[in-house]
C-alpha cells in the first residue's frame, strides 16, 4: 500500500476590488495548497478553497482536517474523507489523481476565451468593462444582482444588453438575494429582453419549491448555484425534479470520484464555475468539466482580472 507524504500552506489572495454580492463584501480569499509525494519522486498538487457562505465547510475546519493528519496518507485515508468537509474532498483528491499520473498534469488545459464567461464588476461599473474583454474574445459575461435596488439593476442591464453585439449573452446572478416578486419581475424583464441566458440562484435554497415552479413559468431559463454547493445537494435537487441548469463549483462540490459518477448516470446541465481558486484548483477543476461535461455553456472561470497577478 502507497504511503504519500502530506504538506500543506495556507495562503491568503486579496481581491483587487472587493467583491460584492447579496452576502456582503469579500476581500481576501484564504484558502489551503496542499502537495502529496510518492516514494519515487512523483508530486500532486491540490487545493481546498472553502467558502462556507455558500455551504461548505469553513476555513478552520480545513486547516484542523489537514493538522491532525499524519505526515503520511494512504489511498484508502483519502477517499475517506467525509462529505462534511467537500472542500478538503476535492483538494486532496485532486492532488492523489496528479501524483498517480492521471489527468493533465503537465500540460494546462485552457479553452479559449469565448468559453469562458467573464465576471463583471458590480453596479454600473460594469457598462464601462465588458468591451475589453469583448475584445479578447469573451463572448459571455454576468453580472451581479440583487445588490442595489431593483430599478436601478433592471436599467443597467437593459443598457447592457443594448451595449453589448447580438453575438454576446449575459448571465444575471442573484446568490439568493431575490424575493418572489422580484424574481418573477427579472424573469419577466429577461424574457422581454431575450439576450440573458439564465438567472442564477434568484431565491435562498429553502425556497426550492418556488423555484422549481418558476423554472416552469418563464422561457428565461433558471440556475441552481448555492442550492447545489455540495454533492448532497445536487442530488437532492435532481430527485426533487429539477431540471434547469445546475452551476458546479467542483472545488465545493466535494468528491471529484463521486461527482463523476453522478454526471455519468445523469445528463444535467451544467455550467462549471469558478469558486476564486488559485491556478491550482482552477486547472483541477478544468479538467474535470472537460472530462465529464460537454461544456456547451461558457465556464464560470472569467475571473482572473480580480486578483492582482490576473
Ligand atoms: O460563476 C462565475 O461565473 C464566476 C464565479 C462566481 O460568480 C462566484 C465566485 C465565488 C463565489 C460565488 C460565486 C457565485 O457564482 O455566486
Ligand atoms: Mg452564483
Amino acid at each position: 500500500m502507497t504511503n504519500y507524504k502530506f504538506k500543506f500552506h495556507p495562503y491568503q489572495r486579496p481581491f483587487k476590488h472587493p467583491l460584492s454580492t447579496s452576502h456582503g463584501q469579500w476581500t481576501v480569499r484564504e484558502g489551503i495548497i496542499l502537495s502529496l509525494n510518492d516514494e519515487i519522486g512523483n508530486i500532486g498538487w491540490g487545493e481546498i478553497a472553502p467558502i462556507p457562505w455558500f455551504g461548505s465547510e469553513t476555513l478552520e475546519q480545513a486547516l484542523n482536517f489537514c493538522e491532525q493528519l499524519p505526515q503520511e496518507i494512504t489511498t484508502e485515508e483519502i477517499f475517506a474523507i467525509p462529505a462534511e468537509l467537500p472542500c478538503c474532498q476535492f483538494g486532496f483528491e485532486s492532488a492523489w489523481e496528479l501524483v498517480m499520473g492521471k489527468g493533465l498534469s503537465t500540460k494546462d488545459f485552457e479553452p479559449s476565451k469565448q468559453h469562458y464567461s467573464y465576471l463583471l464588476p458590480s453596479y454600473d461599473a460594469a457598462k464601462q468593462s465588458w468591451e475589453a474583454p469583448w475584445n479578447q474574445g469573451y463572448r459571455s459575461f454576468k453580472w451581479k444582482i440583487g445588490i442595489a435596488p431593483i430599478e436601478d439593476e433592471v436599467k443597467i442591464v437593459q443598457e447592457l444588453v443594448e451595449a453589448i453585439p447580438a453575438s454576446g449573452q449575459l448571465r444575471l446572478d442573484a446568490n439568493g438575494g431575490l424575493t418572489k416578486q422580484e424574481a418573477e419581475q427579472w424573469l419577466m424583464v429577461c424574457d422581454t429582453i431575450g439576450a440573458v441566458e439564465f438567472i442564477e440562484q434568484p431565491l435562498p435554497p429553502e425556497q426550492f419549491d418556488v423555484m422549481l415552479e418558476m423554472s416552469h413559468n418563464y422561457s428565461t431559463a433558471i440556475a441552481l448555484d448555492e442550492s447545489v454547493a455540495t454533492l448532497d445537494q445536487l442530488e437532492q435537487c435532481y430527485q426533487r425534479g429539477w431540471r434547469g441548469i445546475f452551476v458546479i463549483k467542483a472545488a465545493i462540490a466535494g468528491s471529484r470520484k463521486r461527482l463523476r459518477q453522478f454526471c455519468d448516470t445523469y445528463p444535467i446541465d451544467t455550467v462549471f464555475s469558478s469558486a476564486l481558486e488559485t491556478n491550482i484548483g482552477q486547472q483541477a477543476v478544468l479538467q474535470l468539466a472537460a472530462e465529464i461535461s460537454d461544456l456547451k455553456r461558457a465556464v464560470g472561470f472569467g475571473v482572473n482580472h480580480w486578483f492582482n497577478e490576473g
